[in-house]
């Protein structure tokens, strides 16, 4: 029986052929092994430099292109095209089996034979070439076959070989450019080489190769899954990962293990397919958590997508890292009672009347939290001593005796009323459960790790014993929306020679990541290990358009835009559900909703946890970590909303916390401009944020 495999590329553009063509492919693959019968509709094409290709009529216009062994009947769809593009695409292509890893690769041979004598030509004179400290062998061992070492030999500039991606085998391709990045060949061995297939590879046998190519083709079981797969390509990336990522899904670590990398690269899914494969071993009851409040949600639904057992899924608990704090707390004492923000303002300002001293509730909330809370400190003397390194005003001793005086004087009065806060609960939490020989959990899964604080990383470091494969982080400190700093060495967490970078972006066109990463550039972000953190490799294979950058005068004017904006990608054929629109407060979130539901557009708050309509979601940047959209609209990013004035420390009160604030405001930009699939719009009234000023 004929078996049929959909090259994963296709289907991220299978969305954006018209309906109709949808259909028809949807029928024509539908029924693809009963009429294939040794291939007797496919058609072979004329002057091909391949003979594995094949055409398959899609109706009088279209045409797909399959890929098809010379033995056996598994065929894989590749492409599908107007009539004439199909076969001028198949023509100029070869298919090939990598040399290391075994995999499928198609390159456009016309291309490269089109680029070469130019290239080698301007090699000739030039001084140096790309990959003049890497040797042949070196290159070999890692794929590289004859024809692209020649033209990597050719190569003199990074640009060239960026420019090459679209036609260079993309195993090889992919390992050249971790070279030119800077990576040994070791290191690109590890990220590329990922793939490793046991014994010699067999060369010819394209059949073979299609088979080991789990990460680029997905093989379709039958009508019921090829309609699932077109329908949700999203949702089906979740069960094909890349090797690096299967690797790090499936290692057992010594001890704690982190992933990090740029946004969408897949750390999320890496660690679900992480808990779901503790859960399978059975070893003993797993946490997966974050701080993210939204998180846990989606967390849920991606496990429940990976595990085709539901008795896996009894073994996971998934919930906020404070929902375990309480939890733990509650069974102990009872429900506690929370310090209101508003209350816990007028308790420090009564704790700094009665100590006599004159500081701020902000600085003194975060005095008592970065340094106090989060070292441990419990006496003056510890105090005295604490490192106050990241906090921007010096203090002398005088100074600190009053804080402290201010701080036990705010203690007091919570021990007084009995109030709790979410930091005083995950303390009293890690305590109770240091005390405990029998830890809740076995293995712990953190996501979005850069914004828990140390208190919360104490707590887990307690609720797990030190055992391998006790603790797994997924996180990106760019991605740092919080206020909480760590070093995982100050809570007890050891991560050295454990922590592996995802390169690849799967979420975002090259466009939007590019001009993303812009905003961020020149940042410096720590690496939560006591160093900086870099993600300049980060890279994504899909092209589109550049976001589109509009100032207004006026906010009505820019909300007369977004309705603009929305109902252009509506017409395009973009679902509302697969739009999203974000701003920094919950005044512009509200007035957006109102402003697009008075024109028409069907709008869900995100902020009300509603779901299942086919509606354009609102919300804050907050809100829109976890998410994705194919369209992203961020709205009101001008000088006076983007940094939001009120959450940001100034400068003059405290320099460091002034900078992490800005930097913070940055990052949630960043956030929320990389949730975009394929179109992003940015747009302000007014002056632009200083953010988007820096990037012109
Ligand atoms: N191997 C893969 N192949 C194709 N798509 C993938 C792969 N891995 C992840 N994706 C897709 O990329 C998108 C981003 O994945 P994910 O949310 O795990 O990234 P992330 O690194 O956690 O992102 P962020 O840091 O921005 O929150 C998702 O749509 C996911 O399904």
């Amino acid at each position: 029986m004929a078996k049929l495999g959909i090259d994963k590329e296709f289907l991220r553009e299978f969305s954006k052929l018209e309906k109709t063509v949808q259909q028809r492919v949807l029928e024509s693959f539908g029924k693809f092994d009963a009429a294939t019968h040794a291939g007797a509709h496919l058609e072979k094409i004329t002057n091909a430099r391949d003979d594995h290709f094949r055409t398959i009529r899609i109706d009088q216009f279209w045409r797909g292109v399959v890929l098809a062994p010379e033995s056996g009947d598994s065929y894989t769809l590749l492409k599908v095209l107007p009539h004439d593009d199909a076969y001028a695409w198949a023509q100029r292509r070869t298919a090939s089996v990598n040399t290391a890893t075994g995999r499928i690769e198609i390159r456009d041979t016309e291309a490269i034979d089109a680029t070469l004598p130019a290239l080698s030509q301007m090699a000739a004179s030039a001084p140096a070439r790309l990959f003049d400290g890497v040797k042949d062998a070196e290159l070999r061992k890692l794929g590289i076959d004859e024809q692209t070492l020649q033209f990597a030999r050719a190569l003199t500039d990074p640009v060239q070989l960026d420019a090459s991606k679209s036609f260079l085998p993309q195993n090889q391709w992919d390992a050249l450019y971790g070279l030119a990045a800077g990576l040994s060949p070791e290191e690109v061995w590890a990220e590329v080489g990922a793939f490793t297939t046991a014994g010699e590879v067999d060369t010819s046998d394209i059949g073979a190769a299609v088979e080991r190519s789990t990460d680029r083709v997905v093989l379709v079981d039958g009508p019921e899954e090829l309609m699932v797969m077109f329908e949700r390509p999203f949702d089906l990336w979740r069960v094909y990962l890349h090797p690096q990522q299967r690797r790090l899904a499936e290692s057992s670590f010594s001890g704690p293990a982190q992933v990090k990398g740029g946004p969408g690269t897949g750390k999320t899914v890496v660690a679900l397919h992480r808990a779901h494969n503790l859960a399978q071993a059975g070893a003993g009851r797993i946490l997966v958590t974050t701080y993210i409040s939204t998180l846990p949600a989606t967390l849920s639904a991606g496990l429940k997508l990976l595990a085709d057992s539901p008795g896996v899924l009894d073994h996971i608990d998934i919930r906020h890292v404070d929902q375990l704090s309480h939890q733990i707390y509650r069974e102990q004492h009872g429900a506690p009672l929370l310090l209101r923000s508003d209350q816990e303002k007028e308790l420090w300002r009564s704790a700094a009347r009665k100590a006599g001293a004159h500081f701020s509730e902000a600085f003194l909330a975060e005095e008592w939290r970065q340094v106090v809370l989060a070292q441990e400190v419990t006496d003056a003397d510890d105090y005295r001593a604490a490192d106050r390194t990241g906090r921007g005003r010096r203090l002398g001793a005088r100074q600190k005796a009053q804080v402290w005086q201010v701080i036990w004087e705010f203690r007091q009065e919570l021990r007084r009323r009995n109030l709790s806060t979410h930091e005083t609960i995950c303390i009293e939490a890690t305590r109770l459960l240091n005390d405990r020989l029998e830890k809740p959990y076995r293995h712990i899964v953190v996501d979005e790790a850069q914004d828990l604080s140390p208190v919360h990383w104490r707590l887990l470091r307690a609720a797990v014993p030190q055992a391998p494969d006790d603790l797994f982080l997924a996180g990106d400190t760019h991605q740092r929306i919080y206020n909480s700093r760590v070093s995982f060495r100050d809570v007890g967490i050891a991560i050295a020679g454990r922590s592996s970078k995802l390169n690849i972006n799967y979420r975002t066109t090259a466009e939007i990541l590019a001009w993303s990463l812009g905003l961020i550039r020149g940042e410096r972000i720590d690496d939560m290990d006591g160093g900086l953190d870099s993600i300049a490799g980060c890279r994504s294979d899909v092209h589109g358009m550049t976001p589109e950058l509009k100032g207004f005068g006026n906010w009505d004017t820019e909300l007369a835009n977004l309705t603009k904006t929305v109902t252009d990608w509506i017409a395009a054929g973009v679902h509302p559900a697969e739009i999203g629109i974000a701003a920094r407060s919950n005044y512009l979130v509200t007035a957006t909703e109102a402003s697009l539901g008075k024109d028409g557009i069907p709008v869900r708050a995100l902020a009300s946890a509603s779901t299942g309509e086919d509606a354009v979601s609102v919300g804050t940047m907050h809100r829109m970590k976890g998410l994705e959209f194919r369209c992203l609209a961020v709205v009101g990013a001008g000088a006076r909303q983007v940094p939001l004035p009120n959450a940001v420390t100034a400068a003059e009160e405290d320099q460091i916390t002034h900078e992490h604030d800005m930097q913070r405001e940055r990052c949630l930009l960043f956030v929320a401009c990389t949730r975009a699939r394929e179109q992003l719009s940015v747009s302000w009234h007014g002056a632009s944020s200083p953010f988007l000023t820096a990037l012109a």
